[in-house]
């Protein structure tokens, strides 16, 4: 067993005037990794931010902060070498996206990130599993991709866990949704990432909210591991 709790805070529902100052706040109260959420207009409803924007968070922030990129895009080939240079560390598209998955995977390694797959919840895991052992994460959607705030599906669960019992030792994250009252079950399910929006960046307390997540996932792993 070789992966660990992480958690992810997702900047999309913070005030994105203020996107650095927010970035460094969810890092003091403990994130693990940033979630950066990149959304199209055409793989996706909605329009966030790219590259250009990576690049100067990168600047700001320092080397250290880990840029988990979610590319709610169409076409991801096309981003693959600007994120790159633009400070990103792990490039997350999504199957739906591509028709050549395996080439993929292997210009983001090239390009010096590692590579996430991320499934729409329409999307089934045995689509995903002829490349789970090329990838560095598995990012199963507990939400329809777009948007932050929705409800948490969770009919999505035994994706999680039958990607855990096939691959014991591969991250597998969790986004849309995942909060205090969700994370019980993704913990269970053997999500080790989790990507956090709403939850942890419109608390007052987002400190507690992140120890609190994190608590249930480690908790979740030494289980596991005692069961095996
Ligand atoms: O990728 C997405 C949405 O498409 C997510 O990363 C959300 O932004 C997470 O926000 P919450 O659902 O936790 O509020
Ligand atoms: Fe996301």
């Amino acid at each position: 067993m070789s992966y660990s709790a992480k958690i992810g805070p997702s900047i999309l529902s913070s005030d994105l005037s203020q996107l650095g100052n927010e970035c460094k706040r969810m890092m003091e109260c403990g994130a693990d990794y940033l979630h950066l959420d990149v959304m199209d207009g055409h793989f996706v409803p909605n329009i966030t931010f790219g590259h250009p924007m990576v690049e100067c968070l990168r600047n700001t922030l320092g080397p250290d902060p880990f840029f988990d990129m979610h590319m709610m895009v169409s076409r991801p080939e096309q981003w693959v070498k600007p994120m790159a240079a633009a400070g990103a560390n792990q490039y997350t598209f999504h199957l739906e996206a591509t028709s050549n998955p395996g080439n993929l995977i292997k210009e983001i390694r090239e390009s010096g990130m590692k590579a996430g797959l991320a499934i729409k919840p329409g999307t089934t895991v045995e689509e995903l599993a002829p490349w789970a052992g090329q990838i560095d994460m598995a990012l199963v959607m507990t939400v329809e991709p777009g948007f932050g705030g929705q409800k948490f599906m969770e009919d999505m669960m035994p994706k999680v866990s039958w990607l855990r019992s096939q691959f014991p030792s591969l991250d597998i994250e969790v986004d849309g949704g995942v909060g205090p009252s969700s994370i019980h079950k993704c913990a269970e399910a053997g999500a080790n990432m989790i990507v956090s929006g709403s939850a942890v960046v419109s608390s007052d307390d987002p400190r507690s909210v992140i120890a609190l997540l994190k608590n249930v996932v480690i908790e979740a792993i030494q289980k596991r591991s005692l069961d095996r």
